[in-house]
């Protein structure tokens, strides 16, 4: 049955999916698949379907935020996604983080509103360990920089207190803000699907937030190349996944 969101069925739908945010990064990773066609892109929510070394891959993207990404997660899963990980741009929260650098997410803080419909806030978000594992190994092997920890997920980008959010967040060894992470762990961790996130910093930790998302949306060469190194982990951990 073809999906009312992402206009997608079954036979579309890898078991292995990779779950960007913008719609115009699909394309991106498609030009690093062998090969690749797109399926369906009904709103925020782009579908391509294609092979890397082989390798079956699904690509949808999410849209902004938990009520975006909660529906595509969900419409996935009931056409057979079994391992989600998703490809995200986020923004740091400690000074060690540089532009680019990439964050491997242990787990989330659901400061979103999305999961707390579906579930009490004492439910965790949390990543599944072997699938963050493997990324990890996979993320060593080709000598990518990477910081690994709790990453937060909220639902507000321009609230008066953005400062002192982040102040609190950085003496929490947080590492990272995003908006769909803990929606992606809560909801695949409910239907028993696997799921990881990685994010790209695109904000340097107390720099404009407005101008280093301006930057990534111009394509600044080194969150350019952050996200090239996130999907080609994401991929290459596919790949070892299913042999
Ligand atoms: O670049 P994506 O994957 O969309 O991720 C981040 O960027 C958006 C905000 O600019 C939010 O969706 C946030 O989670
Ligand atoms: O600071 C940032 C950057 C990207 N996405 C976020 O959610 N926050």
């Amino acid at each position: 049955m073809k999906q009312p969101h992402i206009l997608c069925e079954s036979k579309d739908i890898s078991e292995y999916v990779i779950l960007p945010g913008d719609p115009a990064r699909v394309l991106r990773v498609g030009e690093l698949l062998d090969s690749y066609e797109e399926i369906a892109y009904n709103r925020e929510f782009r579908t391509i379907k294609g092979y890397y070394k082989g390798v079956p891959i699904t690509v949808t993207s999410t849209g902004i935020g938990g009520p975006s990404a909660a529906i595509a997660i969900e419409e996935l899963i009931y056409c057979g996604a079994k391992y989600i990980i998703r490809i995200g741009s986020g923004g740091a929260v400690q000074s060690n983080i540089n532009i680019g650098d990439l964050i491997i997410c242990s787990a989330a803080i659901r400061e979103d509103g999305a999961t707390n419909m579906y579930i009490s806030p004492k439910y965790p978000a949390v990543a599944d360990i072997k699938l963050t594992n493997l990324i990890i190994d996979t993320c060593e092997e080709l000598k990518y920089k990477y910081h690994c920890g709790i990453v937060r997920s909220h639902d507000s980008f321009y609230t008066d207190d953005e400062n002192k959010l982040m102040e609190y967040w950085n003496s929490k060894n947080i590492l990272a803000s995003d908006m769909e992470t803990s929606s992606l762990f809560v909801v695949g961790q409910l239907r028993g699907v696997k799921t990881a996130s990685i994010l790209n910093n695109v904000v340097e930790y107390k720099s404009d937030l407005k101008e280093s998302v301006e930057d990534y949306a111009m394509k600044d060469i080194e969150t350019i190349e952050g996200e090239k190194r996130e999907i080609i982990l994401a991929l290459e951990t596919f790949v070892r996944l299913s042999k």
